[in-house]
């Protein structure tokens, strides 16, 4: 049983000037967080004194663990050089090369600080090169928190219940058209009803905020085929799936080439950073070439940007998505004995690193997850934080693996799924 004390004493005052005690809505762990002191391999120790097996990873980026010692040095090398130029640097030019010689949808691409920037441009590319205005997203996907993909957004606005976000005028939304995960007829319909002013499709390739859910047989085939055949720019968002499913993220992995990629998360090595890229013609929109304007004070740090070079460098000569797609199928097939042995009627979900107890049956789709048990889930999550296991506080968010989870710190896990699961 861990004791939170001066965690819940820090909640009190951080509530007074944080909304929710936190900087993040999903950080808001209910009836409060426990504050981190520091983290290390795959291990994360609050301010109690109290140290758990992470596996929220913060939210992804840490595949090779907390304070990675070759991206430690990668970042301080860069600090004696300073931090920040408002100048571009040969740095950028070498992270940019290495995406593109991996991603063949990748012709060209811009750097940014988060996912949400990578996103909010990625559209604007879109709309920009074809000079239309309405795009698809999938119901439960989640793009980052700007105005126009805050509807039915997974993660964070569906665990605290705000798919629908206030403070958005509805003419930021109204060419937000929304359709189910893995519904092939549904997207070919909306995209063939409102053809003459179709710009784009953005979808998770795997749903990762609220799942991870996978795409069933030839689902994302299907979805470049309508998009190719009626002209709209096809947006794979793979902050979450880029450089962990295969170097060259889902898209390599499910052999679909989609017309422009976002990035993040990983390729920062665990600092700031979003990616947006895609075909040559479309990014020759963005400005200064073209007229589809996008900027940033911190785009391309340099500190980010050195991180990611030493975090793809380890990827690649480790081969870390394949060692840990065997780590993966082995903690499931764990997960899926222990439910077994229980009789529970719930599902093990994930792919490669990614992977999730659900309190329910196998969910195809944003409204199948709705119906898992996310009371019995947090309850469940407070039980395995008892037994020193962090897992992401929701039902809605994916847990994942690093490289320095070692046998025994799955083994423990298991074992305190086993205890803890009813
Ligand atoms: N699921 C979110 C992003 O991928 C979690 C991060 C956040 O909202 O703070």
């Amino acid at each position: 049983m861990v004791t939170l004390d001066k965690s819940k004493d820090l909640f009190d005052k951080a509530r007074v000037i944080l909304p929710g005690g936190v900087s993040s809505p999903v950080r808001a762990i209910k009836p409060y967080p426990f504050y981190t002191e520091s983290a290390n391999g795959c291990r994360i120790k609050d301010i109690d004194g109290n140290e758990y097996i992470d596996y929220c990873l913060a939210y992804g980026p840490n595949i090779l663990g907390h304070a990675n010692p070759v991206i430690k040095q990668a970042i301080i090398d860069q600090l004696d050089k300073g931090w920040l130029y408002g100048t571009p640097t040969g740095l950028e030019v070498t992270l940019a090369e290495k995406i593109a010689s991996l991603y063949p949808s990748i012709d060209m691409l811009r750097f940014v600080s988060t996912g949400t920037e990578a996103t909010m441009s990625a559209l604007r590319a879109a709309r920009g090169f074809t000079r239309k205005n309405k795009f698809v997203k999938i119901e439960g996907g989640f793009h980052g928190a700007h105005d126009a993909v805050l509807v039915k957004a997974g993660s964070g606005a569906t665990t605290h219940g705000k798919p629908d976000s206030l403070g958005i005028p509805e003419d930021f939304t109204k060419n937000t058209l929304q359709v189910a995960y893995n519904d092939i007829e549904a997207m070919t319909e909306v995209i063939e009803s409102n053809q003459d002013d179709m710009a784009a499709v953005i979808i998770e390739p795997v749903l990762g905020n609220i799942g991870p859910i996978l795409p069933e047989g030839d689902y994302l085939k299907e979805v470049r085929k309508v998009t190719e055949e009626n002209d709209v720019v096809l947006i794979f968002d793979e902050v979450i799936t880029g450089f962990r499913l295969a170097m060259g993220g889902a898209q390599e992995y499910f052999g679909v080439t989609p017309d422009m990629t976002t990035l993040g998360k990983i390729v920062g090595g665990g600092l700031p950073i979003g990616v947006f890229g895609g075909k040559r013609e479309i990014l020759d929109m963005i400005s200064p070439s073209g007229s589809v304007y996008q900027a940033g004070t911190f785009s391309g740090s340099p500190a980010s940007v050195a991180a990611g070079i030493a975090a793809v460098d380890i990827l690649e000569k480790e081969k870390v998505h394949e060692k840990l797609e065997a780590t993966g199928n082995m903690l499931r097939a764990g997960l899926n004995d222990i439910i077994a042995d229980k009789g529970l009627d719930y599902h093990v979900g994930g792919i490669a690193s990614m992977f999730k107890v659900f309190f329910g049956d196998k969910p195809l789709n944003y409204q199948d997850v709705l119906k898992c048990d996310k009371e019995g889930y947090l309850q469940f999550f407070h039980d395995m934080l008892d037994s020193n296991v962090f897992l992401p506080p929701s039902q809605f968010e994916t847990n994942f693996l690093s490289t320095a989870h070692t046998e025994a710190d799955l083994e423990t896990t298991l074992e305190a799924y086993a205890a803890n699961l009813k």
